[in-house]
């Protein structure tokens, strides 16, 4: 397990563009070593204020879109094109705007699409598409992806794990379909967290007085299953990126020594 560091931004505008350059540059920086990357996306107003921040920023030129794997840390389980859907908000938010191969895109499946609603039978292909993907000097069944993102819920949920559901004490499959989610819509599909645990980088957003309690609980010794942001964390690193007001319960002893 890597320890949690923080980096607190003024407020929301800020953490989202500096956590979009930041994403940027470890792109290019993968790209540069091995000559491709991989990014797991995730839904919720920080996920996609990021990547809006990242359709704005110049620098966005600099990644080679084109050998970036793009992937989803969980989908709410809806028709194609819903506006609800993970994907079709970053679709909106910046994949429209820059110059993906598709075959690079891993979607995760709708509710119209070949498993129709049998949402366990769409976890079991997205898994399969993970382990397709994951290559012998990866550790597991999924790539060891670059940089994994999950946005905070005001509840600790990370991906579709919420608090005390089967998904979220899930210790074999990697992607699971979540049934009864407290947040609509209740049919979800997510990655588990040892499937999280198997990137390089997992980076978590919490902007807004909203996630301020679920950071002080998760950063303050909390259970997994109790709390699952707690129980996110990445091989080499484990970044929390939070704004002043998501930041503003931490116990003084975690508020990053520049931000005090
Ligand atoms: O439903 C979801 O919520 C979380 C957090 O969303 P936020 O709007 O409270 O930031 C998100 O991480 C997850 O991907 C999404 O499906």
């Amino acid at each position: 397990m890597t320890p949690p560091q923080l980096v607190v931004h003024r407020d929301k505008e800020l953490m989202a563009q500096a956590a979009a350059a930041r994403l940027i540059t470890r792109i290019v920086d993968a790209q540069a070593a091995r000559g491709h990357a991989s990014v797991v996306l995730t839904g919720g107003r920080n996920g996609n204020g990021l990547l809006a921040a990242l359709a704005a920023a110049p620098a966005r030129d600099a990644v080679d879109w084109t050998r970036l794997d793009l992937w989803w840390g969980d989908e709410r389980f809806l028709p194609e094109g819903d506006p609800e859907r993970n994907v079709t908000q970053a679709r909106e938010a910046l994949l429209d705007a820059v110059e993906l191969d598709p075959a690079r895109v891993h979607a995760m499946p709708a509710s119209d699409g070949p498993y129709g609603k049998n949402v366990d039978d769409a976890a079991a292909a997205y898994a399969a598409e993970l382990a397709a993907a994951a290559g012998p000097e990866d550790h597991g069944r999924v790539p060891s992806f670059d940089v994994l993102m999950l946005g905070v819920g005001p509840d600790t949920h990370v991906a579709s794990l919420f608090p005390e559901l089967p998904a979220v004490r899930e210790t074999e499959r990697t992607v699971v379909g979540v049934h009864g989610a407290p947040k609509p819509p209740p049919v979800r599909i997510s990655l588990t967290l040892p499937a999280i645990r198997a990137a390089r980088e997992v980076w978590l957003l919490a902007a807004g007085e909203d996630k301020a309690e679920a950071a002080a609980i998760a950063l303050s010794g909390a259970g997994e299953i109790q709390a699952p942001a707690a129980g996110a964390y990445g091989r080499s690193r484990t970044l929390w990126l939070l704004d002043a007001a998501a930041a503003s319960q931490l116990p003084r002893a975690l508020y990053p020594p520049a931000s005090a």
